[in-house]
């Protein structure tokens, strides 16, 4: 089992470059399992995530090549191949061989998917999709069944404005007969770029990263190449990084537009904060104000940001609360910031912050983002050493981060327990 140690109280400086994003990614290789030739992604992040996709559409018969960041993809050989168990398990995006399959095959058989549990995590309007599309969906011994004599186009409104069921019903419905629409469909970045890739593939989808999405079933899908938008997430982690070790980072290969609700916060509480085309950077300060954060559907403020956020908040005066509208309970970073020292307390779905020094402490990543909010808190701290376990799920979403945090002028390294 590795850690992953920092010796903090250093101020970051310098510049990080943000690699393509997890979220578009691992909806992006599934989708190429519509294309009739080879798909080529290039910008692809070096996440265990995007390893296990590779290792998912391998085992279904599919060539695939990835160099780290570049993968080609001859879906071609691809076959209707049961996968109750096995890879699909490891990451919650397998949810997306659901869609996938069923487009091409209009049949699937995908066990229910891993990723982060930080609460329970329904696929119901997924499901909801899948159905209205003409597919029969059952749930046996935890691998869900579809199955279709053929998919036509239907009216489907979301009950939550889901990004997995917006995607989901996109790649089902992209060769169905006749037009789907979906309303109240997400509208984060990543459903745009899903949509961009698929429509240079030959299918025909209007108003992605609206809330109607249309979509007009087309026979056939052909191989395309295309370049995955930059990691908003991974990029924000970074922003909020540099804003809590008082430091000055230039983060580059950004799209800003995509941060402007983390960087409207970040400027309330009194952050630096230039905007370029392409790069923000980030200038920390002394003394932050505290303020409120609500985490909500996009353009709102990211869930997934919401954790590493909590560890900012703590180096500012005063009180601040966030609440997450996503997700109820996902505060499992809470109890670990608490051992390193700050003062947190959890009432529903709001997580109440008051600004403190944190010291170094044994803490475990729960999840993903809660590793996030410690390495972030581990960087803050002057005195000793932070050790965060848990470190596969920090993997799953940040690529080179020792490396990154290194050229950052951070003290991070890697030691095997
Ligand atoms: C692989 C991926 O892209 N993961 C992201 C995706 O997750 P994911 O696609 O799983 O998240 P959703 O947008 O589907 O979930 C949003 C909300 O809807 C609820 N819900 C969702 C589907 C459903 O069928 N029924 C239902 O009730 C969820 O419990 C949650 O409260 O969006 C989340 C919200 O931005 C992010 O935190 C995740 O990083
Ligand atoms: C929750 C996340 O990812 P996933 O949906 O893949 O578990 C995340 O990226 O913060």
């Amino acid at each position: 089992m590795e850690k992953l140690m920092i010796s903090g109280g250093r101020p970051l400086q310098g510049t990080v470059t943000i690699s393509g994003a997890k979220n578009s990614a691992i909806a992006l290789i599934p989708a190429a399992i519509l294309a009739d030739s080879e798909v080529v992604l290039d910008n692809l992040p070096l996440l265990s995530d995007v390893a296990v996709y590779a290792e998912i559409l391998e085992a279904l018969g599919g060539q695939v090549s990835w160099d780290g960041q570049q993968m080609n993809i001859n879906p071609s050989d691809i076959k209707s191949i049961p996968m109750p168990n096995g890879p699909v398990k490891k990451l919650r995006a397998s949810y997306y061989m659901m869609g996938a399959m069923l487009g091409r095959f209009n049949e699937a058989v995908i066990g229910l998917p891993g990723g982060c549990n930080f609460e329970p995590r329904p696929i119901d309007q997924h499901i909801k999709g899948f159905e209205a599309l003409g597919a029969t969906v059952t749930n046996e011994h935890g691998a869900i069944h579809l199955h279709a004599k053929e998919l036509r186009g239907a009216k489907i409104y979301l009950d939550v404005s889901s990004v997995g069921a917006t995607i989901n019903i996109m790649l089902a419905a992209a060769k169905a007969k006749g037009s789907t629409t979906i309303e109240n469909a997400a509208k984060e970045p990543e459903i745009i770029d899903v949509a961009t890739l698929l429509n240079s593939m030959g299918a025909v989808i209007k108003g992605a990263g609206t809330e109607t999405i249309r979509i007009e079933g087309v026979s056939s899908l052909h191989g395309c190449r295309h370049s995955i938008i930059p990691d908003r997430i991974q990029a924000g982690t970074y922003m909020i990084a540099a804003a809590a070790t008082r430091g000055n980072v230039l983060v580059d290969n950004v799209i800003p537009k995509h941060l402007e609700a983390l960087n409207a916060k970040l400027i309330e509480m009194g952050v630096g904060i230039q905007e370029h085309d392409e790069s923000i950077r980030v200038i920390g300060k002394d003394r932050y104000e505290h303020v409120d954060v609500k985490a909500l559907v996009y353009p709102g403020f990211p869930t997934d940001l919401q954790s590493p956020m909590t560890s900012l908040l703590t180096q500012a005066d005063g009180v601040s609360v966030l609440s997450d509208f996503i997700y109820s309970s996902r505060f499992k970073h809470v109890p670990e910031l608490i051992r390193m020292g700050a003062k947190i307390r959890v009432e529903g779905r709001s997580a109440i912050v008051e600004g403190s020094a944190l010291n170094a402490a044994k803490v475990k990543a729960a999840d993903l983002r809660a590793g996030a909010a410690l390495v972030i808190a581990g960087l803050t701290v002057s005195e000793g050493v932070t050790e965060i376990t848990g470190v596969e799920f920090i993997d799953r979403g940040y690529d080179h981060l020792v490396t990154n945090l290194r050229q950052l002028g951070a003290d991070v390294w890697r030691e095997t327990e």
